[in-house]
């Protein structure tokens, strides 16, 4: 088992008790990672900001490297599972992030969608718009981070982390943002957007001009940290019944690699292009505040550092009756030439599996609205 028995009950613990942790398997890894720590609210950063401290951090959308979120791997498993221990913990305060919010409305959603592309008509350019898909369940939220593990490929950044900041975060994350070993030379990243169903052979238009926004912002920030750029060809990355558009990215030369990985971040794969432009349209088309969804989430030890995109992940709240309430986010880029019921179903199916994790039922099953009711019809327009 990827996670071990030992690392689900501390990070059960954990959770119960309110205290600041990460259960973390990275891409490839056969084993979770652990961090918890008491402290919380010191900076992600070491003194001058050029290098993470070792341990686990993460930001909410928007924000720069120095605002994360940081949790050492100050307690064990062992201490996390000794009663006497944790007694000693005295009572950890309670999330500042209230996360009781309703799922988008489809009708709402269209009509804003229909607005975003008319204004793209003029402007151009892309902006990424996200769903909210709320969903209460009784399933205990380390078991579905578990769920979602044994689910998601496993070439992605599982994580589950709660900090009093941030709250409780479950994610797996196809996209890394940036990642670095200090002093070699070398910076690596991916450009990741456009979707279609893997039974298509081609990559339509639209797909591809999003993409390319994405891997034309990277090369130029790449060179205008004196990186030499080398993009790999194009390749399908899956996710569930979904597949991506991808380019790898490297980086050749010396910068700092915070400050390299500040201005990436958000790329247009969550944001859009011009930067501006697009953070102006979330702010007036998105009808929720995106918390860490779009943010990063990363691991940093003494040699260097790998963040990723804060997405296919939820921000869970305990509610009354042993019951929780999961706040799915998912989205995608939106242009002049986006179909707002296309889209709406695009971005059910990168929530899909998340929601299967964490209910019972399969979506296209749910009788609550949430909507996924059409995907198959609707989608099969889209990807051409
Ligand atoms: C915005 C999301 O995914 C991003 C958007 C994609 C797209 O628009 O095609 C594809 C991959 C991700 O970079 C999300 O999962 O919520």
């Amino acid at each position: 088992m990827i996670i071990s028995e030992e690392h689900i009950k501390a990070a059960s613990v954990c959770v119960d008790r309110r205290i600041p942790f990460a259960l973390v398997i990275p891409p490839g890894a056969m084993k979770s990672i652990l961090f918890a720590s008491l402290s919380d609210g010191e900076s992600a950063l070491e003194h001058g900001g050029k290098r993470f401290k070792p341990g686990f951090f993460a930001s909410f959308f928007g924000d720069s490297p120095s605002e994360a979120v940081y949790i050492p791997a100050e307690l064990t498993a062992g201490q996390l599972l000794d009663s006497d221990f944790i007694k000693t913990c005295g009572d950890m305060p309670e999330a500042e992030t209230v996360a009781v919010e309703r799922s988008t409305d489809f009708m709402k959603y269209c009509s804003s969608l229909r607005e975003l592309t008319a204004t793209l008509k003029k402007n151009h350019g892309k902006t990424v718009i996200s769903r909210l898909i709320a969903v209460d369940s009784t399933i205990d939220p380390i078991d579905a981070f578990r769920r979602y593990v044994d689910t998601a490929p496993g070439g992605t950044y599982r994580f589950v982390f709660y900090t009093p900041a941030t709250g409780l975060w479950i994610g797996a994350s196809p996209e890394l943002l940036l990642s670095h070993k200090y002093g070699s030379g070398v910076f690596s990243t991916i450009s990741l957007a456009g979707t279609r169903k893997p039974s298509d052979d081609m990559w339509d238009t639209k797909n591809r001009v999003e993409h390319d926004y994405v891997t034309d912002f990277i090369d130029f920030h790449f060179r205008n940290h004196n990186l030499e750029t080398d993009i790999e060809p194009y390749s399908a990355v899956a996710f569930g019944n979904i597949e991506h558009l991808c380019e790898v990215i490297s980086g050749r030369g010396e910068t700092d690699p915070i400050s390299l990985l500040d201005d990436l971040n958000p790329t247009p794969a969550l944001c859009g292009f011009p930067v501006d432009q697009a953070f102006g349209n979330i702010l007036s088309y998105e009808m929720h505040d995106r918390k860490c969804y779009g943010g990063m989430v990363g691991l940093a030890d003494d040699d260097g550092f790998a963040a990723y995109v804060d997405l296919r992940s939820c921000l869970v709240t305990p509610c009354k009756n042993d019951t929780y309430r999961y706040n799915i986010y998912a989205g995608g880029g939106i242009t002049e030439a986006s179909d707002p019921l296309d889209e709406w179903n695009e971005a059910a199916a990168k929530a899909r599996m998340l929601y299967r994790s964490v209910t019972d039922t399969d979506a296209d099953e749910s009788s609550d609205g949430l909507s996924f009711t059409g995907y198959d019809e609707a989608y099969s327009h889209t990807v051409r």
